[in-house]
């Protein structure tokens, strides 16, 4: 899958089957979405494309209006969302920085200069409330006007549901806050998980006898955060139980970064610049500034110590229910 970082340049611009939107998580409405636009560039011979935005949209706006509290939290940072477009079959992805000039672009200017003259768009999907341009003035009959015009197909993408409710990022992140993780789950058709590198930290987890291995979230605002249950992905052929904080450590830092950070149980590899995925599977309790750091030693014993007994409890329900075949 090849990315580009705004419109592609001219020799890159095969015709396409293109779907637009933000993608943040990649859900089963999207996957159902990104099926047909792969099935349509198969069949009509285009490359399978997807524009999306960063940051989101609502984020610009919401740093514009300067309420940056108002943007919606993240599910997904950008190369998790690049990776399941990857594994949707993408041929392209377009990321257009989404700034005012683009947020200014009239719904004509978006067809011709976007569409038309940057992709080269044969065959379109969109969902059926989608809308376009400044002040969200084109809409799905402008495209379909557009496309007899231009000659390129026009096609709405029917609602996907789940227990009679849309898919949606926006549910996704309500379920998050509520750390209601089976339902996240059921939304998303995969686990709740970020992935990343892992980073040098302050060193000084292993002082306290917990040392972890840092993984930056990439976005200022997170749809989860706390201290989790969590296992690691990518150090082996099974993933391994840890315990993990994600926020920004009041105890030990005022720079407001976001870090993951993840103590994996009885481990003591070497896992700096290693790609690992860390799938949350329980939370224990909010981030907390603690006065010293003893006291949050002592908390993150109590932590460590919850989550073994909750993996103990996972295993002995596991043996149980195999017994009863
Ligand atoms: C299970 C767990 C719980 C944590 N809880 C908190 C917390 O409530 N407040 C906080 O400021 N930091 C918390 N942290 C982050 C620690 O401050 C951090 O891991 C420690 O300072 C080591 O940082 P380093 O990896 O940069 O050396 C927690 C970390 C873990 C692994
Ligand atoms: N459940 C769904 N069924 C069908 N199409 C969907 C579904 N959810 C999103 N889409 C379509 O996928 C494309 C990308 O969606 P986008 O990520 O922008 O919105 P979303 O998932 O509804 O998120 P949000 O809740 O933040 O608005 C759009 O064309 C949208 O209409």
């Amino acid at each position: 899958m090849k990315v580009f970082r705004g419109l592609p340049n001219a020799e890159s611009r095969a015709p396409c089957a293109l779907t637009i939107g933000n993608f943040d998580g990649v859900h089963r409405g999207h996957q159902a979405l990104l099926a047909q636009v792969r099935e349509a560039a198969t069949r009509l011979n285009l490359d399978a494309a997807v524009m999306t935005f960063e940051p989101h949209p609502r984020e610009f706006f919401a740093q514009l209006a300067g309420t940056p509290e108002k943007a919606p939290q993240r599910i997904a940072n950008l190369r998790d969302k690049l990776q399941s477009l990857s594994n949707a079959g993408v041929d392209r992805v377009i990321v257009e920085h989404f700034n005012a000039n683009f947020a200014a672009l009239s719904p004509q200017d978006f067809i011709e200069k976007i569409l038309i003259q940057g992709l080269h768009v044969r065959w379109l999907l969109v969902g059926e409330d989608f809308c376009f341009g400044s002040r969200r003035a084109g809409n799905i009959q402008t495209l379909i006007d557009a496309g007899k015009q231009y000659g390129f197909e026009v096609h709405t993408m029917p609602n996907v549901n789940n227990e009679g409710v849309r898919i949606s990022s926006s549910a996704i992140r309500a379920a998050l806050a509520k750390t209601d993780f089976p339902h996240a789950r059921q939304l998303l058709g995969h686990s709740y998980a970020i992935s990343g590198h892992v980073v040098h930290g302050k060193k000084l987890g292993r002082t306290i006898g917990f040392p972890t291995l840092n993984m930056r979230v990439g976005h200022k605002r997170p749809a989860l955060s706390g201290i989790f249950v969590v296992q690691v992905h990518g150090l082996g052929d099974s993933p391994l139980p840890a315990v993990a904080s994600l926020g920004v450590r009041p105890t030990v830092d005022d720079s407001g970064r976001v870090l993951l950070e993840t103590h994996i149980f009885d481990y003591s590899g070497d896992c700096y610049g290693k790609l690992l995925r860390v799938e949350f599977l329980k939370k224990l309790r909010d981030e907390e500034k603690y006065v010293d750091l003893p006291t949050l030693t002592a908390a993150i014993e109590r932590d460590a110590q919850q989550a073994r007994a909750w993996f103990k409890e996972q295993a002995s329900f596991a043996v149980s229910a195999t017994d009863r075949i």
